[in-house]
Parts: C-alpha cells; sequence; structure tokens
C-alpha cells in the first residue's frame, strides 16, 4: 500500500451514509456489515500531495487529434477545435472470491459485486429507477465508489472499460442533489450538476442513462450541451426544458458561458462537477477549458474524476479540479492489466502496403466465422478514417463511417444504429474511443499507432465489455513496432500475417483504385499531420517523408499528392526533400 493510503476496514460508513443520506436501509444491521466490509479491501487512498508543475508532464502530451490541430489542411483554430470536441493507487481492490456470473449472456462476471443496490442507502426513487434499468447488484467501482461519494468526498476513480463508471457517478450524484430544495416549476433552476465529457456520443450517453434513473425524481432534468447545432438551438432548448443536471462537452459549454444570457449564474449553483475520462479532459487539449469551467463554478462543490486509465501525471495534476484530500479508488488490482482478461489481444507488424488485403481477409474470416459480427475500426484520423471506409465498401463489406468531419446528425444517426444492430462494421475516428457503449462488440482493430497507450486502452475497451469476451487486433508498420514497448505489461500476442492471396489482392487494388481522388489526397495530408506530431515518428523530417510515400503508395498512388505550401509550414515541413507542395 503506497504511503499515505487510508484502509476502510470497518463499518464506518454506515453512520456517515445515514446521516447524510435520510432514507432507511432494508436490510438488518447484520446484512449492512455484509455491505460495507467489501470496502475493507477497496484500495482507497488519501491523495498525495500534488506537485507543484506536475502539469508540465501532461503538457507534454501530444493531441491526439491533430487531424483537427491547426497543421491541418482545413485550418482550424482552437475554439473550433474544442467546440468539435474530439478525433481528435494505492492498494488494488481485490475482485473477491464467490462473485459469480453476469448478466446473461457475460463470460466474466467479475465485473459485479455481491451487493445489491437494495442494500444501499439511496433514496426510493432512485431505487425504483434502478430496477426498472435491469440493475440488480453493483459493479465493483460502483460498490466502492458510491459510499465515499455519498460522504461529501472528491473521489478519483479508475476501473477498467465498460464496468459502469456512468452509474457509479451518477447515482450518487443524484442522491445528493435529490436532498436539495427544488422548486418545481423554476424555468431555469440553478445548474447542480455538471458533467463534463470529451465527445459528443459520449455526453449525449451519459444524459440517457441520467434520465433512466431520474425516472422517478420527477422534479429534476437533464439537459445536454455539446455543440454540433447552433448556439441559439440548445439556448431555445434550455429555455424550454428546466434543468438541474447539465451534460456538456467543454467547448461548447465555454461558449454558453461567454454567449448565453444568465448561464454563468445558473453554474453558481453547481454542487457536484464530474469529469468522465477525467485523464482526457485534464490533458492539454481541454484543460485551458476546464479550467476556465471550473473558474466559474463554486469552490464549495464536490468534485468526481472516472477514468478507465488514470496516468501519474494526471493524479498529480488532479489539484486542479479537487480538493487536497480527495479520495482515489483504484478497482484495478494489483498485479492486474488494466485490460479485460477475456479479451484476447494481438497484434500483426506488416508493411503499410498490404494493410487494406490484411484488413479485408482478417475481417472477412471474422463475419464467416461469427454471424452476429460487430466491429470496430480505428483509424488515426478523420480523414483516414474516411479513407478506409471507403475502400471496405467498395469490398461490399457492410461499413458505417463516424467521425469529427461528418454532420452531427449524420453522427448520431450512425452511432444509434451501431448501437442498436448486429452484422456491422463501424470505422471510426477516436471520436468512439472512450465511453461510448456499444453493446456486444466482438472486434475491435486499431489501424496504425494510438495516440498513446490510454487510448489503445479505451479503444480495446469498446468490446468486452460487462463481462462478455472480446477480440482485439493491432495492426501496425514495421515502424511503429516500438509502440508495443508501451503495452508491454499487457497480453498482447503477435498473430501471423495471413498469407498473400493474388485475387484477394488485385480484388483489394481495384477498390482502392476506385476511392475518389480527394479522399486521398486528404488522407495523405491528415496522415502526414498525425505522424509529423509523433514524437518518435516526427523527430526526423525526412524519414516521414519518405513513410508518407509508403502511404501514398499503399492508396495506389505513382507520386505522393502535393499539400498547400501554407500547411506545410504550420507542419514545420517546408522544404522537407520528398513532400511536394502547390
Ligand atoms: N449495476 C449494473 N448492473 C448491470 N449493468 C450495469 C450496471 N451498471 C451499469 N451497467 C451497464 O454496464 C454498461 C457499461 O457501463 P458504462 O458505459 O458506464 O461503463 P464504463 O465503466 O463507464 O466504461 P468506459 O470506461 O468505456 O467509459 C452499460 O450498458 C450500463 O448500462
Amino acid at each position: 500500500m503506497a504511503s499515505g493510503d487510508l484502509l476502510l476496514r470497518t463499518h464506518a460508513g454506515a453512520p456517515v451514509l445515514a446521516r447524510a443520506f435520510p432514507y432507511r436501509l432494508r436490510v438488518p444491521a447484520r446484512r449492512l456489515r455484509g455491505l460495507v466490509s467489501p470496502l475493507a479491501t477497496a484500495k482507497v487512498g488519501v491523495a498525495s500531495r500534488a506537485r507543484p508543475g506536475g502539469g508540465a508532464a501532461v503538457q507534454k502530451r501530444r493531441r491526439r487529434d491533430v487531424e483537427e490541430s491547426p497543421s491541418f489542411s482545413r485550418v482550424v483554430t482552437r475554439r473550433e477545435v474544442v467546440d468539435e470536441d474530439e478525433d481528435v493507487e494505492g492498494e488494488a481492490r481485490q475482485p473477491r472470491a464467490g462473485t459469480s456470473g453476469g448478466e446473461a449472456g457475460g463470460v466474466d462476471g467479475s465485473y459485479l459485486s455481491d451487493t445489491r443496490f437494495d442494500q444501499c442507502a439511496i433514496s426510493p426513487l432512485s431505487l425504483k429507477a434502478v430496477e426498472d434499468a435491469g440493475y440488480e447488484r453493483m459493479t465493483e467501482v460502483q460498490e466502492a465508489t458510491l459510499p465515499i461519494i455519498l460522504q461529501g468526498k472528491d473521489v478519483l476513480a479508475k476501473a477498467k472499460t465498460g464496468t459502469g463508471k456512468t452509474v457509479a457517478f451518477l447515482l450518487p450524484a443524484i442522491e445528493v442533489l435529490s436532498t436539495l430544495p427544488h422548486q418545481r416549476n423554476q424555468l431555469r433552476p440553478p445548474i447542480n450538476l455538471l458533467v463534463m465529457c470529451p465527445t459528443r456520443e459520449l455526453a449525449n450517453q451519459v444524459a440517457v442513462e441520467a434520465r433512466k434513473l431520474l425516472k422517478y425524481h420527477r422534479s429534476l432534468g437533464v439537459q445536454v450541451v455539446i455543440g454540433g447545432t447552433r448556439l441559439t438551438q440548445e439556448q431555445r432548448s434550455m429555455q424550454a426544458n428546466p434543468c438541474q443536471i447539465l451534460v456538456a462537452t467543454p467547448g461548447r459549454l465555454k461558449d454558453h458561458l461567454e454567449n448565453t444570457p444568465g448561464f454563468s449564474t445558473r453554474l453558481k449553483g453547481v454542487k457536484v462537477l464530474v469529469l468522465d475520462e477525467a485523464d482526457r479532459l485534464l490533458d492539454m487539449g481541454f484543460r485551458r477549458d476546464i479550467e476556465k469551467i471550473i473558474a466559474s463554478i463554486p469552490r464549495e462543490r464536490q468534485t468526481l474524476l472516472f477514468s478507465a486509465t488514470v496516468p501519474e501525471e494526471v493524479r498529480q495534476i488532479s489539484h486542479v479540479a479537487m480538493k487536497k484530500d480527495y479520495r482515489f479508488i483504484n478497482t484495478v488490482k494489483e498485479g492486474d492489466e488494466e485490460t479485460h482478461s477475456q479479451v484476447s489481444q494481438t497484434y500483426m507488424v506488416a508493411p503499410l502496403d498490404l494493410h487494406f488485403s490484411i484488413l479485408y481477409d482478417v475481417l472477412k474470416k471474422h463475419v464467416a466465422e461469427d454471424a452476429d459480427y460487430k466491429v470496430i475500426i480505428f483509424c488515426t484520423t478523420a480523414m483516414v478514417t474516411k479513407l478506409v471506409a471507403e475502400v471496405l465498401s467498395q469490398l461490399k463489406l457492410n461499413i458505417r463511417e463516424i467521425h469529427s468531419r461528418k454532420s452531427q446528425s449524420a453522427r448520431t444517426k450512425v452511432s444509434d444504429e451501431f448501437r442498436k444492430s448486429k452484422g456491422l462494421i463501424l470505422v471510426s475516428s477516436d471520436v468512439s474511443a472512450r465511453g461510448v457503449d456499444y453493446p456486444d462488440v466482438t472486434l475491435v482493430i486499431q489501424v496504425g499507432i494510438p495516440a498513446d497507450r490510454e487510448q489503445y486502452i479505451h479503444r480495446l475497451g469498446r468490446t468486452g465489455r460487462k463481462g462478455k469476451e472480446g477480440q482485439g487486433l493491432l495492426l501496425l508498420a514495421p515502424w511503429e513496432k516500438y509502440f508495443l514497448g508501451t503495452v508491454k505489461d499487457l497480453s498482447i500476442s503477435e498473430a501471423a500475417v495471413p498469407s498473400a492471396d493474388s485475387s484477394v489482392e488485385t480484388e483489394v487494388k481495384n477498390a482502392v483504385r476506385k476511392v475518389e481522388m480527394k479522399s486521398k489526397e486528404c488522407a495523405y495530408q491528415a496522415w502526414l499531420g498525425y505522424y509529423n506530431s509523433n514524437k518518435t515518428i516526427g523527430r526526423d523530417k525526412s524519414r516521414l517523408a519518405h513513410l508518407a510515400e509508403e502511404f501514398s503508395q499503399s492508396m495506389g498512388l505513382a507520386v505522393p499528392p502535393a499539400i498547400p505550401r501554407n500547411i506545410l509550414r504550420k507542419m514545420g515541413l517546408n522544404n522537407v526533400p520528398g513532400l511536394r507542395s502547390s
């Protein structure tokens, strides 16, 4: 156990809970002991002191969505980047023996605890909603965090992907809100709970979960502000529908702060702030907006940070958002991997010009093996996503495409369809990397190096949710192999590259040929921007130009596309041999 960590060994939570939440527990005292004792093994850390300047390490982390960074073709301001959201420890809690069976279809129920929601000190209204949602037992992270959050503590929680973190922060936050006085017909009530999410899809999903839990809390409302529509439309919607709970992406929230009359006053009512995907929100892509938002809500509040990954830098800068005595709750047991054991992880290393054929081969086999296939292919940037989607569509696979260059209505439509359907392949940029809960994804393929280790884990986490099985494949070029060093503690094994079949190769080449030149040019430029900003690959510019040429050849181009001079200058690639300017 790390120094400074606090182990809760007793039932100390119970009296505090009872005081803060006056609902009668439905269980006798002896059962209550069973309820709180699991905490004895939970890793509940008292925050280590934040080191001044700890943000520097985080500042070094590069933006994930290089494509939306100002160095890209569509030269965007930082403001636009944020508006479009992204494409952009102590000792571990030991899963208890005897935790059995997940929900139907699950192969590993260890994400569920033994504690039932009806054993908790939550309001009857919330309990009824939880039961209607079909949740009976708490997940481990829910069990570990609920009592601490109900005590009013700030919490930084780490739990594996797909293990119910959304309910873990929403349920206690709603409990806190339900104890506040609310006037029923107030048109613009203060916002008491503010949930920040890095992407629009995730914000929408969190709002859906909140609505489920609010089913019987009739005086509480939830609204979403995420951009992708006119600001005035969201302003009207907020006026027409009173809400005390707001789920938002940072750029659009900042817009409302600056442009919506009365909005900043409403934010003065925030009692609970949640940063979902906290490590992402605290990295440099969002950090300034988040700081500004935090500065405009009361200091006296409770703050909850949740993520499946909590790098050390994030712990060091968590003082930006949380009180110094925050609790760190880590449900990933010590020595355990941050990924799920029921998800098989493989990687393949092959030259770029084989990547389309390999993808096609892997997908065809997967589709043939599993009639209920549901695949997500993650690509490095939005424009590369578009290209890959177009090539695979030409090959008559059942493809959908999602990234930040799509209109919000198209994104929502595809996202809803993919959530409900089977027999689909979603080609996605990092807009789907974090938090998005598509049920029953059978395979996640990552093409090219992810932005970092954390992004690899979150993308992989779109499969194997709620204890179900899944597969992951990382497809790398030989010069990307170094990335494996950053995930060497995870169980990733090498898979053999499928042997070349000349008829398949011809089929793929024809498909690539049919894709419009414009798509290839955009993909080339985006690809170059992405790898240029990669610390390892972007260091040697002439090598980068050579690799970019390999990429352009993989799209069937004899000569790499020219790039506008001003864009090359912005990328710092002026006069690099091998790169053509226009
Ligand atoms: N107690 C519960 N019992 C059964 N299912 C649950 C329970 N709590 C949440 N779920 C369901 O589990 C799924 C995953 O939850 P959620 O999306 O919150 O996971 P997460 O931990 O936030 O994942 P990620 O790290 O990818 O964001 C959702 O479909 C949610 O409805």
